[in-house]
């Protein structure tokens, strides 16, 4: 075939394991450009978007996943469109085949060539609004031919079928079913059939309803498409006749529902048994009844709400340090130290227990813990739940939650923003607790500076918090700042132990030292008591693991309300960024008030993901876990979190047979980072051993002195990790399976030491994790580009040529 433009119509087809065929949807067609449906239909994504008239061959096409519709595929096809046909006619055995696996081949991009033909055909109406699913396999034997133009002559004219509409339903099914043969059809009456049953299958109503007899939404398509096979096989002429009469209509599907839950009951009695106890044990409606006794209880809720440096947890400490008994949930383990210490010196005995360690102040009465960790069981006279606005966080939202609604305390104090406070409201309501509210207003208002560094990091002064987004950036900037500036920095990441935050937080708040100026990632914006005079914003756009995009406003609001701490000797706070390109952004974000949160996380407890797995016998646990997601129930007030990270440890440690499933269920929430090979290496070596019931060990050399260069610097942050693994594993599991806890505490402790030491002479270039990216110049340390600015510059033309490709395709 040749190679060039394309004026051609064409259709892609997708194929899932229990149904035959389906159309996905219509693309491209003659001298247009493609469908604006397409846009909102992102499993495929056309590569060459450039074409504003016709495609080129070849067509290359990125498989993306994004959309949940898509979840299932074994393939897709591609074939030329023939005018005059109509939906459901079409023969798709000479299409060809472009993707066999379709779950298997995301993310590639497929090139095929799409035949030229049809070039008369107009793009029409219902094509373009027609999303169905299912096409039925109809075969020609039920459709009676009538020659051309004899359409409306209909063979079954004279029978009278107004009658069918006060039948009893179950007595028609009965004689349905009884019938040896379907009545023929005109075609036109075949159309009109498939168009009502196509009506049936979309139909929200009736999938609702199919939901109370027990057919998922899952299998609410296949159900309808078999129920209409049946239809066609061994309906009777009036009964055609009348479903003809009512045509793809609300009443059809109301005469046709009572049938067809007849069919589903006598036809699927296993599906219906099978989803019948997943629906029950997957059930997370009414959580706020999973904590009887928190229930049992009048609990006082005070909920401190306000922005970052106002005095919430201040005020909510107060009254954690005067209780008899109290306890304390923080979002951090930093953070959870900096309370154990700050309440003890303060003469409050207080202990900490976090994942990783559990330190035990003798005659103590009050508790720091990470909110992970905290007991639904003890009973306390005073809780501090801290940033409770995290209710909401995609991934760990969940542990917020559970605390909120399981902790038995008489008093609860929550701090965080405004942004959850009307599902608090409404969480209170279910409980019965008590909500009072108080808000408070920064102590000193936050200050833009707008004159910016003006690209030039030699323009920081003491007391600069410069806020980048990777790890690389963090050290190109450190690096600048000390070769052009007599400024020295601390850093301060996500990757370091708390111990090394700590200390390097500890350094830059230090006056008598040298160390004035930070450079941090957005770790900056949780917990630590920082001196920050300026806020400065290197960039303004984060890599979120596939593309850059803008730091949401909730987050720069956070990080930028860092600067100026009551009591510190930088009392006004300042904020600015490095580019004048980035200001208005962070005056935008500054402005916007806190986002309404709708809903928050929920997880489901191992006990709920047994009794599911009891309805799954055969299935790996990350299966498991996936169709615990697809069918759990949930109130509107809430949604499953986020759980990807655990499918991935999940599915390394499928290889390991003989964990149990609670032990895989432990296992796969131990703190790893999953895009560090070894560390996952480790974690494997750990379950590996204690499967076999071997004392884990960990393996694991010590290293001998500070890193000299960067690859050793993300050595030692991969041994902090693995050894911190460890101690929460011991933590979570029979101490004597991890007998070297000791050893471990000692080797972290030392190598957060040494990381410490290395920060402070790191002076080397960071590791290129990319070696074809390209480096920058040597000596420059100034942002060209202003990446906010190069997203919306892109956002724009995006845009404009949508609108222009929608223009032309009216
Ligand atoms: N009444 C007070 N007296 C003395 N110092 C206070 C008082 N209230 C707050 N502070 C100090 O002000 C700083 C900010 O207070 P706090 O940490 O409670 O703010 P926050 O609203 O919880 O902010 P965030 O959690 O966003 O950092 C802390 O260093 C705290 O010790
Ligand atoms: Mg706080």
């Amino acid at each position: 075939m040749a190679r060039g433009p394309v004026s051609s119509l064409f259709r892609i087809y997708g194929s899932k394991k229990n149904i035959s065929r389906f159309r996905v949807l219509i693309w491209n067609q003659y001298d247009r450009s493609v469908s604006p449906r397409f846009t909102s239909f992102p499993a495929l994504e056309v590569q060459n978007r450039s074409f504003s008239t016709s495609l080129v061959n070849p067509v290359r096409v990125r498989l993306s996943s994004e959309n949940p519709k898509f979840v299932g595929w074994d393939s897709v096809f591609v074939k030329p469109f023939s005018t005059g046909v109509e939906d459901g006619d079409e023969d798709v055995s000479d299409s060809r085949t472009v993707v066999d696996n379709f779950d298997a081949d995301v993310g590639k991009i497929v090139e095929f060539e799409v035949p030229s033909e049809n070039k008369e055909y107009i793009w029409s109406e219902s094509d373009d609004d027609d999303d169905s699913e299912n096409e039925a396999v109809i075969s020609d034997s039920m459709v009676e031919e009538l020659g051309s133009g004899d359409d409306n002559v209909s063979s079954v004219k004279a029978v009278s079928f107004q009658h069918v509409a006060s039948r009893d339903p179950v007595e028609l099914y009965r004689e349905l079913c009884d019938n040896e043969k379907g009545a023929k059809q005109t075609r036109s009456d075949w159309e009109t059939l498939q168009e009502t049953f196509r009506y049936f299958g979309n139909s929200g109503w009736a999938s609702d309803q199919a939901l109370a007899i027990y057919i998922g939404r899952s299998f609410f398509p296949n159900a309808v498409y078999k129920f209409r096979s049946f239809f066609f096989k061994k309906c009777s002429a009036d009964v055609a006749k009348y479903v003809v009469s009512l045509g793809p209509s609300d009443e059809a599907v109301k005469f046709l529902f009572p049938l067809f839950v007849e069919y589903c009951l006598e036809e699927f009695p296993d599906e219906i048994k099978r989803f019948r106890g997943m629906i029950a044990s997957a059930d997370l409606t009414k959580p706020h009844t999973w904590f009887p006794f928190a229930r049992a209880m009048k609990r006082k809720i005070v909920y401190h709400c306000g922005p970052t440096n106002s005095g919430k947890t201040f005020n909510a400490l107060q009254r954690f340090m005067e209780a008899k008994k109290g306890i304390y949930c923080s979002p951090l383990r930093l953070l959870a130290m900096e309370v154990f210490d700050k309440v003890n010196a303060l003469g409050v005995y207080c202990s900490l227990h976090t994942g990783q360690e559990k330190k035990f102040v003798p005659f103590s009465n009050h508790a720091a813990c990470t909110v992970e960790m905290v007991s639904t069981d003890e009973m306390y006279d005073v809780a501090v739940i801290d940033e409770i606005q995290m209710m909401a966080d995609p991934c760990r939202g969940f542990a917020w939650t559970r605390a909120l609604l399981g902790l038995k305390a008489d008093e609860i104090h929550l701090c965080g923003d405004p942004s959850v406070l009307n599902v608090v409201r409404k969480i209170c309501s279910e409980t019965g607790d008590e909500l009072y509210e108080q808000h408070y207003e920064r102590f000193k208002p936050l200050v833009v500076e707008a004159k910016t560094l003006l690209g030039d990091l030699k323009n920081v002064r003491s007391g600069d918090c410069v806020v980048a987004f990777s790890r690389r950036e963090i050290f190109e900037v450190k690096i600048a700042i000390e070769k052009h500036t007599n400024h020295r920095c601390c850093v301060i990441y996500g990757a370091l132990p708390p111990e090394t935050r700590r200390q390097q937080a500890n350094l830059f708040n230090d006056q008598d030292n040298e160390y004035d100026v930070l450079v941090s990632t957005d770790a900056v914006g949780m917990g630590l008591n920082l001196n920050i005079r300026r806020v400065v914003f290197y960039s303004l756009a984060k890599y979120n693991g596939d593309k850059v995009l803008p730091v949401p406003a909730s987050q720069v609001k956070q990080i930028a309300g860092r600067a100026g701490r009551r009591g510190s000797i930088y009392p006004d706070g300042l904020t600015t960024t490095l580019n004048l390109d980035d200001l208005d952004y962070l005056i935008e974000c500054l402005k916007q008030p806190f986002d309404e949160v709708k809903k928050v996380g929920l997880f489901p407890f191992y006990e709920q993901v047994e009794l599911f797995a009891g309805q799954l016998p055969n299935i790996t646990f990350c299966q498991l876990l996936e169709k615990f997601g697809e069918n759990c129930r949930l109130d509107g007030s809430y949604f499953l979190c986020r759980h990807d990270h655990i499918k991935k440890v999940a599915n390394m440690l499928q290889k390991i047979q003989a964990l149990s499933l609670e032990d895989r269920f432990n296992f796969c929430f131990a703190p790893v980072n999953i895009r560090d090979p070894k560390a996952m290496f480790h974690l494997l070596k750990f379950a590996s051993s204690y499967s076999q019931n071997l004392p884990v060990n960990i393996a694991m050399g010590m290293p001998t002195g500070s890193a000299r260069n960067d690859k050793e610097l993300l050595d030692l942050e991969t041994k902090h990790q693995v050894l911190s693994m460890y101690m929460w594993l011991s933590n979570h599991f029979k101490e004597e399976t991890f007998p070297y806890v000791k050893k471990a505490e000692a080797m972290a402790t030392d190598i957060a030491e040494l990381l410490g030491q290395s920060l402070a002479n790191a002076n080397w270039k960071p590791e290129s994790r990319q070696a074809s990216k390209p480096q920058r110049k040597e000596d420059s340390h100034e942002r060209p580009l202003s990446r906010i600015k190069l997203y919306q510059k892109n956002r724009h033309d995006q845009s404009v040529n949508s609108v222009h490709s929608e223009k032309v395709a009216a």
